[in-house]
């Protein structure tokens, strides 16, 4: 479904002597359609430029990548719209995650206003079902954001995406600004709608445990590569990678 071929990224750095520096560096993996594809490694090891280049948020300087066979950084406007809808990005931070200005019904109308093709009858019907979905009365919409909790926000951020029909979502840290067990009815609540509409993931974490338990695969990132890749399984119990190693180590001696 999702091909990433050889893609890099650069910055600039250095006040006077401006120099280059691979934040991604010459990167490759791919998604099949109904998986969950966990990527982990230790912050600023490049997980989110590697995933918004992914998903045709931010163009490679090298590279390409391929969604459902179209290139997305060469597809014609018309099918940037189209993919656009069908891949969607889910972010750590749940309080910046709406509008506070605006009521949740305001935001979680934004798909309808970007996508009027997405308009199939009654808006509300709609708004119903996805509310339904993640678990929420309808009614929690005429609120505004300070005036629910962070895990219901985060429901409200995952029904917006469902709403544009996805078949691809980017989860960039979920659940890690939430408490433990309002975490585990989120991560409960994803497995259970990609299975209802058939998703594929991209699931980002530092938390092994977390990624290890929504994932069928995880690719390990270290200093903007992509180190090792396998089944949870094998990353867990076999890593051949020393930083994986370290990583698994760390995981099993720390008191949960
Ligand atoms: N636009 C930018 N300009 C300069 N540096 C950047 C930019 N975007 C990212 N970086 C740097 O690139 C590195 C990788 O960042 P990235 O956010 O992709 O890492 P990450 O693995 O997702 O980290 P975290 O787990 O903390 O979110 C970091 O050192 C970050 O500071």
């Amino acid at each position: 479904m999702l091909q990433v071929h050889n893609v890099s990224k650069y910055i600039e750095y250095g006040l006077v002597r401006k120099r280059k520096k691979a934040i991604v560096n010459n990167t490759s993996f791919s998604i099949q359609a109904g998986e969950t594809f966990g990527l982990i490694g230790e912050s600023g090891s490049g997980k989110t430029t590697l995933s918004r280049m992914a998903i045709g948020l931010l163009r490679p300087d090298e590279g390409a990548v391929e969604f459902a066979g179209y290139d997305l950084y060469s597809a014609s406007r018309g099918d940037s719209k189209l993919l656009r809808q069908k891949m969607q990005m889910i972010f750590q931070h749940p309080d910046t995650a709406c509008n506070p200005r605006k009521t949740l019904l305001q935001s979680i109308m934004e798909p309808f206003v970007l996508h009027p093709t997405l308009r199939k009858g009654d808006d509300h019907e709609q708004i119903e079902e996805v509310m339904n979905m993640v678990g929420l009365q309808p009614e929690l919409l005429r609120r505004y954001p300070y005036q629910v909790s962070g895990g219901q926000i985060q429901r409200i951020v995952l029904a917006r995406a469902l709403l544009m029909n996805p078949e691809f979502i980017v989860l960039d840290e979920p659940t890690s600004m939430l408490d433990v067990s309002v975490q585990a009815q989120i991560l409960r609540l994803l497995k259970h709608i990609q299975k209802q509409r058939k998703m594929t993931y991209l699931f980002i974490s530092h938390d092994l445990d977390v990624v290890n338990w929504m994932s069928d695969r995880v690719a390990v990132m270290k200093d903007g590569e992509i180190v090792e890749t396998g089944t949870s399984n094998k990353i867990m119990k076999h890593p051949t990678h020393p930083y994986t190693q370290k990583l698994v180590q760390a995981f099993l001696y720390t008191d949960r």
